[in-house]
């Protein structure tokens, strides 16, 4: 079937690919790394302070016991929170910085914020909440909404401590309890511990030369300033009618800020290091008869069925059926003609095949969509597809074609300095009024790297000493020398995937699950054991996927940590190799037939 952007009939020289591919690396590889990027923190901090809450809160500092301490509200916590309660633990905090729910969706309110991932398997615990979305893929808002709608519906708001942040967490041993105080002068004493801090809580700032000169207004897109511009996530910028605006990166955020503000903006100025591989999106309203008719289990059912999709797991029908499965089902397609045991066609030559069709689909796409041939050639990527997350928008491309919209393209090089004027890149200084920068998150940055508090285990053991050597876990969520401590969230020897909170309700239902167990049984302290590590490093390493070549030759991103990936493990290199779904199942086989082998408890 052709979908308007050639997806059929593609025909490209592989050499000149791989050759352009490696060419367009090289541009961009920066001996700085990820060290070209500053930290949100300390003398920039102000960069993060949160501007939807009235300033001045105050009250009562609070001391309690508690059975469990869950840090974050964002959605992994949430999920932990109303498994928590399904299991009927009640005797818990949630401590959170921000002034609500939502996490991610509670900071990035940025204009055009829409959720990537269908609404339909995306929105946790949907079916029971009784939340419908709107649309196939929500805005920001509607997923904000939702999250308050959890903390509403399991009654979460109760057990909520708001705008406040860990300062210390320590395992006291002869209480068997972690003490935990807060910038509140909170106590919690609290038996057990599960964190989860989320991939994006770190902004990330470019760390370019003169980043506090610049006289105009500059923010990054996770703390969007309505005040300045008007209006809301859905439009109304009103205020920047007239004004010279420049969005720093071309990421996912960017592709959806751009948009909405060359609506209202004089002149804006899209300042891009590498043009981004965008995908169509084909967003509709939500079919509500449809969704109301679904049987009980529907929502788990499509989200296994998704990621059975992206992951290369074989399945019978695709349920969600939109472009995030293009690669695997092409591969899967040419795996099937094309692959022979023993025969001379390796897999990973297919996978590159399947890889250079998607992204001569991408680059088709971009000269179809711009009028000006030159201006096409700027925006088209060279990577490979899945060296950069996969972006989808049917707006930004668009773009391009208006008069007011103006793409500085820096070939690789990013721009130069931050005056007090505005922005320098290609030599050539642009006057602005607002700098918008959507340089992004230090994306699974460690646990004891995301929350500016240190966990202290047993005899006061810091992750930090305890990874000095190499990363050992248990399934990326438990450690040894820090007994009852779980992580939701944890990538590194864990699991994810790209419709996140999959993955995340998968570890919450796995850490509640331990903790229900020995609430139930009275079981004061369960730490896994250093042999149970040593099992799992086994495992990660006999199911270790060598992605080693892949990103090496990958143009630099978060995925690769900035061209890092052979010194510094990755997100992704990390991860169990067997898959979500796999990890799934072995986890929940483990707490049935290892945990006692694999535990001490006390
Ligand atoms: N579910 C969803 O719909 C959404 C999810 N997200 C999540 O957030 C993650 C982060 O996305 P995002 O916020 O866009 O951040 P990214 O890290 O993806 O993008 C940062 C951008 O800033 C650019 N940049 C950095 N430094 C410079 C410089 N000195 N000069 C010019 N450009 C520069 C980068 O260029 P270069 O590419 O060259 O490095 C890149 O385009 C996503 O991967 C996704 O997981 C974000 C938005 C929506």
């Amino acid at each position: 079937m052709m979908d308007g952007v050639g997806r059929e009939n593609v025909s490209y020289d592989p050499v000149a690919l791989r050759k352009k591919y490696l060419e367009e690396r090289d541009k961009r590889l920066k001996k700085e790394k990820d060290g070209q990027y500053i930290e949100a923190a300390g003398d920039y901090e102000d960069f993060v302070a949160d501007p939807y809450v009235e300033p001045g809160f105050t009250r009562e500092p609070i001391i309690e016991d508690v059975d469990l301490l869950i840090v974050g509200g964002g959605l992994g916590g949430l999920q932990t929170a109303a498994e928590a309660v399904k299991r009927g633990v009640t005797s818990f905090k949630i401590v959170e910085q921000a002034g609500d729910f939502g996490g991610t969706w509670y900071w990035n309110r940025y204009p055009g914020v829409r959720c990537d991932i269908e609404a339909y398997i995306y929105m946790p615990l949907i079916e029971e909440v009784g939340t419908v979305p709107t649309e196939r893929y929500a805005v920001g808002s509607e997923i904000f909404e939702h999250a308050k709608a959890i903390g509403r519906h399991f009654g979460l708001y109760e057990h909520a401590l708001f705008q406040t942040k860990i300062e210390t967490m320590a395992w006291d041993e002869d209480a068997a309890r972690w003490i935990v105080s807060t910038d509140r002068g909170d106590t919690i004493r609290a038996r057990f511990v599960s964190i989860s801090q989320g991939p994006l809580a770190k902004v990330k700032l470019p760390g370019i030369p003169g980043i506090r000169a610049f006289k105009g207004k500059m923010f990054h897109s996770a703390r969007w300033d309505y005040g300045y511009t008007g209006g809301d996530a859905q439009g109304g910028l009103t205020k920047l009618t007239g004004k010279k605006v420049g969005v720093l990166g071309t990421g996912a955020t960017a592709v959806q800020i751009v948009p909405k503000v060359s609506e209202y903006a004089g002149e804006l100025y899209v300042f891009q290091r590498t043009p981004s591989a965008i995908d169509i999106r084909n967003n509709s309203k939500t079919d509500v008869a449809w969704l109301k008719s679904q049987p009980s289990g529907w929502q788990r059912k499509r989200m296994e069925n998704f990621l059975s999709i992206v992951t290369g797991v074989p399945v019978s029908e695709n349920l969600v059926n939109d472009h995030w499965g293009d690669l695997w089902l092409r591969f899967g397609e040419l795996m099937h003609a094309h692959f022979k045991p023993g025969g001379d066609v390796s897999p990973e030559t297919l996978m590159q095949q399947a890889d250079f069709e998607k992204m001569e689909q991408m680059r088709a796409r971009v000269a179809s969509e711009i009028r000006n041939p030159e201006l096409a050639e700027k925006l088209k990527p060279w990577y490979n597809f899945l060296c950069k997350r996969p972006l989808y928008s049917d707006e930004f491309l668009p773009v391009f074609n208006r008069d007011n919209v103006i793409l500085v393209d820096t070939d690789g090089r990013g721009v130069e300095r931050i005056t007090e004027k505005g922005i320098i890149a290609n030599g050539r200084e642009y006057e602005l009024d607002l700098i918008v920068l959507a340089t992004g998150f230090d994306v699974g940055a460690p646990p004891h790297k995301v929350g500016e508090y240190e966990v202290l285990g047993r005899n006061g053991l810091t992750m930090e000493q305890k990874w000095s050597n190499d990363l050992r876990t248990v399934h990326g969520t438990q450690l040894n020398g820090f007994p009852n401590f779980h992580i939701v969230g944890g990538t590194a020897q864990g699991t994810t995937a790209f419709n996140f909170t999959h993955t995340l309700q998968m570890q919450a239902e796995h850490a509640i699950a331990i903790i229900n167990y020995c609430l139930d049984r009275g079981i004061k302290t369960m730490e896994v054991t250093p042999e149970a590590e040593e099992r799992w490093h086994g495992i990660i390493e006999a199911k270790h996927v060598d992605h080693q070549k892949f990103y090496e030759e990958c143009t630099p991103g978060f995925l690769n940590n900035e061209g890092n990936f052979k010194e510094k493990p990755t997100y992704i290199g990390g991860t169990y190799g067997g898959g979500p779904l796999e990890y799934e199942q072995l986890i929940a086989r483990w707490r049935d037939e290892d945990m006692m082998r694999d535990t001490i408890i006390t």
